[in-house]
């Protein structure tokens, strides 16, 4: 066995296959994880066994070598776009073979940047020294490469070594992936990762995806970056784009309102310096890691004081003498005149507008962020254009032309997301009574003034601050309402589009012939509103179809009562739910 083992790394009998790691949201490929396998029919072809000889005999490093070599070879040979991520044992870390240097002369010669190279370092494997891991890491990060946590939640020391190092990636077990859309234990863990995972500003990857049950789930939980056989199953020569089959934008915004985010959803801890720490320390700070762009400068009292820009402060320093002329200087002195400190609760849009109006505008500096006063961190200006950018395709993708309300699509992941956060909601279907007949007798151009009529009303009569409309198509609306008055408000709605009505056309054509379904023509009255309402029960395991199904019935319901009425439905979760135990 030593002996194949040894030809294969000497030889480099090893293949690669890339399994693709998609972002959901903005329906991309970010990267691909390269897998070694050893050679076809040989004992070692499969890589767990090739891996554990290949550390059994000591040489992991020296096999890892070979395979990083192989991987990134293919990865440049087939132009593969994004990043590239490679795995890598922490236990080669302590193998003698272990040397500092080889991947970086391997891309180097391969023409390949370090900042698309991601290297995953398994939980799975026992790591007694943390040390020596968030050592290596720094050292990575310093080199220009980005680090991911894989595995977290296989091992005993997943929580403590992602304190410890600060990776950019966490890729979440498959354990916790496995059957999550029937595991209430599995979706708090998972929203738990993903809770710490955006306070620290990492970026969450679920793996193991097999079913699109379990794809489902993970984007109603907000989980943006996902990979599996689901998605696509690893291959020598892997697809360049999102295949068909996964839907875009499934995963749900984290905030309330889907169009409306503010500056927490692009705000990151960063580590600050103070204002008093000498100007010549910060140049050799940002000169030993080039992945710094700017430092947030906050007083010991936490109060932010603002930024220090890598180009300009090194530009100054670029200078004769400015060295020994500005060294010992408070940092303070070289704060970044373009500065720009916000509350966290800034929208998007606000900040987005401030950064890009500015002619003079250095983009490289990010934006300081305060809560009340205090310093929480810093919302990357690239990561605000992009979030803007997505929020707004996303909005025109999934919104209706006539009013500009939300659709079906962001409708359901509203729902989603309430019943995973087992919220409290009334979800009520309005439609117009009739309407068909209204719009043959008066023509398409009154239809259409009367569903942007009722669109306007909606939306002037719920709490924005935590309801919903959705325009799902033609006269039919969905209002999701957290209101804890939402009864008073679905009774001021019908109230309000009667007079609305009344108001909209002379008496005389209030009453009108059109023909009826069968054909008929018969006498038609004012248009009316029926409204039916349903009060799902968020704990009994639903998704938005079961809400669906309860609301059909609830519209129904409502139109059969006949003109301008409200049906309550008592029925919280569809039959089949019921009969399991589970409403
Ligand atoms: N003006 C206008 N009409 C539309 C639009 N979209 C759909 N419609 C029309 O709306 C009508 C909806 O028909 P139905 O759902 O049967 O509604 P209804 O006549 O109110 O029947 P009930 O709901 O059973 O009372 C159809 O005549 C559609 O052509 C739109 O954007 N503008």
């Amino acid at each position: 066995m030593a002996e194949l083992l040894h030809t294969i790394i000497s030889a480099k009998q090893l293949s690669v296959v890339f399994q693709p790691i998609i972002n959901i949201i903005s329906h991309s490929i970010i990267g691909y994880e390269a897998l070694a396998r050893g050679p076809k029919n040989s004992e070692l072809e499969r890589p767990d066994k090739l891996f554990s000889v290949a550390a059994e005999l000591g040489v992991l490093a020296r096999l890892e070598y070979a395979c990083r070599e192989v991987a990134c070879q293919s990865f440049v040979d087939q132009q593969l776009p994004g990043t590239l991520f490679l795995n890598m044992s922490p236990l080669s870390f302590t193998d003698s073979h272990y040397r500092d240097g080889v991947t970086l002369a391997i891309l180097r010669r391969l023409n390949l940047s370090p900042e698309r190279v991601v290297f995953e370092l398994t939980e799975k494997q026992p790591m007694d020294d943390c040390d020596i891991l968030r050592d290596a890491c720094e050292h990575f990060q310093r080199q220009g490469f980005a680090v991911a946590i894989d595995d977290l939640g296989a091992g005993y020391a997943g929580l403590r070594i992602w304190s410890e190092i600060n990776p950019d990636y966490v890729k979440i077990d498959r354990h916790f992936i496995t059957g999550i859309e029937r595991s209430a234990v599995k979706r708090e863990f998972v929203r738990f990762m993903l809770d710490i995972a955006q306070r620290i500003g990492n970026k969450v990857i679920a793996e193991g995806i097999e079913t699109e049950q379990e794809f489902t789930t993970l984007a109603a939980l907000g989980v943006e970056y996902m990979q599996g056989y689901y998605l696509a199953r690893p291959n020598a020569q892997p697809p360049l784009v999102v295949p068909a089959h996964i839907q875009i934008g499934r995963a749900v915004p984290r905030s309330h309102d889907p169009f409306r985010q503010t500056l927490r959803e692009v705000t990151v801890y960063e580590e600050t310096i103070s204002p008093t720490l000498s100007a010549g320390d910060v140049v050799n700070k940002l000169r030993s890691d080039v992945r710094i762009t700017c430092l947030p400068v906050v007083s010991d009292a936490g109060a932010p004081v603002g930024m220090i820009s890598r180009s300009e402060l090194l530009n100054t320093f670029s200078w004769r003498y400015s060295y020994e002329l500005h060294a010992n200087k408070p940092v303070a002195d070289f704060i970044s005149p373009r500065t720009l400190i916000m509350s966290i609760d800034a929208e998007l849009h606000a900040a987005g507008r401030l950064v890009t109006e500015d002619p003079a505008q250095n983009l490289s500096v990010d934006i300081l962020v305060h809560d009340q006063g205090r310093y929480v961190g810093v919302a990357k200006v690239r990561r605000l254009l992009r979030s803007i950018a997505d929020e707004k395709l996303r909005a025109a993708r999934h919104s209706n032309p006539l009013t500009g309300l939300p659709g079906n699509v962001p409708l359901y992941e509203w729902i989603d997301q309430l019943l995973c956060q087992r919220s409290d909601f009334i979800v009520a279907y309005c439609d117009i009574n009739h309407f068909k007949p209204f719009n043959d007798a008066f023509g398409y151009r009154c239809g259409d003034d009367v569903i942007i009529m009722l669109g306007q009303l909606l939306c002037e009569l719920v709490d924005p601050e935590c309801d919903f409309v959705g325009h799902v198509g033609g006269d039919d609306f969905v209002v999701v309402l957290q209101s804890q008055d939402w009864q008073a408000r679905c009774g001021n709605i019908l109230e309000r589009f009667s007079a609305a009505v009344a108001q909209s056309l002379p008496a005389d054509q209030r009453d009108y012939w059109s023909p009826d379904r069968e054909g008929r023509r018969r006498r038609f009255g004012p248009l009316t509103l029926a409204i039916g309402c349903v009060h799902p029960d968020s704990s009994a395991n639903m998704t938005h179809h079961h809400v669906a199904m309860l609301l059909a019935d609830a519209k129904h319901r409502a139109k059969e009562l006949g003109g301008s009425q409200l049906f309550v439905s008592r029925r919280r979760a569809p039959a089949a739910l019921a009969d399991n135990g589970a409403a």
